[in-house]
């Protein structure tokens, strides 16, 4: 049986198709990913799966329950860590786990040795006494996983649980879910880091509601049409002004202080990427091939779909 599984499932708000026709499983045991820009759809669709919100059409199943309407029976399986996870900042550490024990209706007393272990798990347990209010952010987040993991879920749903957290604290909690994996747990994380995305078994990606790739991070690279050429110019900013003139249909982005190019012919590329500097007055660039990252393969990948819809239009 698959942990998650979704049919055709979407969600309109009013013109807006949040989700559109979402079809995909994610196996128990299993650390999937939805990556995608700001809108794709990632929080709504996690929404749907924890039985928060209804579908306006199509199915989404966790642990072969139908939710929202057969929700109550796996409600003790999921697990679910939303962007504004609701931490209470003047009750403790402690005080807020025994909170979402109590929500959880789990008894205080059997619930005792769980609290100890997440504590311990999250590393929280010589803070357990302070004030929400008064943890650093990476804290705060191992806080509401540990909040979330209370009950001992067999599916997690996690949306940006690393949102705005430094990378040392990201690396803490990505520890934590290690473990959780090794225990069995099925993770279903929504991520902006693409590094993060990497770490996972598959990724799914998502543009505008749907769901342009998923599978494993090494087989959506190979989904780079053509290759990726690497240019390094004394003036980025200006290199991808003359360069996304000259490729109107290829695709130009900023990689840190580096342009990357997607090119179906990545050698006759290289020969225009150079004449449209040079006639833009700049000296030649460094040009090499290198291994398309998943930022590539996103940005390539939505540029194709934006193409695609431009000549539909
Ligand atoms: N309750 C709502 N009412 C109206 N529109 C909504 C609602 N929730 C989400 N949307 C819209 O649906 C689309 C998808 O939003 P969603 O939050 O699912 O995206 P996301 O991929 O999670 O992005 P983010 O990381 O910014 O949350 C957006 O256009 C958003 O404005």
């Amino acid at each position: 049986m698959d942990a998650i599984r979704t049919e055709k499932l979407s969600k309109c708000f009013g013109e807006v198709r949040a989700v559109d026709e979402l079809t995909l499983s994610v196996a128990e045991g299993e650390l999937f990913a939805l990556i995608g820009s700001d809108g794709a759809g990632k929080s709504t669709t996690l929404r749907m799966l924890t039985g928060i919100m209804d579908p306006t059409s199509g199915a989404a199943y966790v642990l072969g329950s139908r939710m929202p309407e057969q929700g109550p029976k796996v409600a003790e399986s999921i697990g679910y860590m939303s962007q504004r996870f609701g931490l209470y900042p003047d009750l403790t550490v402690l005080e807020n786990i025994r909170f979402y024990a109590e929500i959880h209706m789990l008894p205080r007393k059997a619930v005792a040795p769980r609290i100890e272990e997440l504590l311990a798990f999250a590393k929280l347990a010589p803070f357990k006494d302070r004030p929400a209010g008064k943890l650093s952010g990476g804290m705060k987040q191992k806080l509401g996983l540990a909040c979330a993991l209370i009950h001992t879920p067999r599916v997690l749903f996690l949306d940006e649980p690393t949102n705005g957290v430094d990378p040392v604290s990201r690396r803490d909690f990505w520890r934590i879910l290690y473990q959780l994996l090794a225990q069995g747990v099925t993770i279903c994380v929504t991520t902006a880091y693409l590094d993060e995305a990497e770490r996972c078994h598959r990724v799914g990606l998502m543009h505008k509601g749907k769901l342009l790739a998923c599978d494993a991070p090494q087989a959506l690279k190979g989904l780079v049409k053509g290759g990726v050429l690497e240019l390094e110019t004394a003036d980025p900013r200006h290199a991808v002004r003359l360069l996304s003139a000259a490729f109107p249909t290829g695709s130009v982005a900023l990689f840190g202080e580096r342009v990357h190019l997607y090119a179906a012919d990545p050698e006759q590329a290289a020969g225009v990427a150079v004449h449209a500097l040079e006639q833009g007055g700049m000296s030649p660039p460094t040009i090499r091939p290198v291994e398309p990252s998943l930022e590539d393969v996103v940005v390539s990948m939505i540029r194709e779909q934006e193409q695609g819809e431009g000549s539909r239009l």
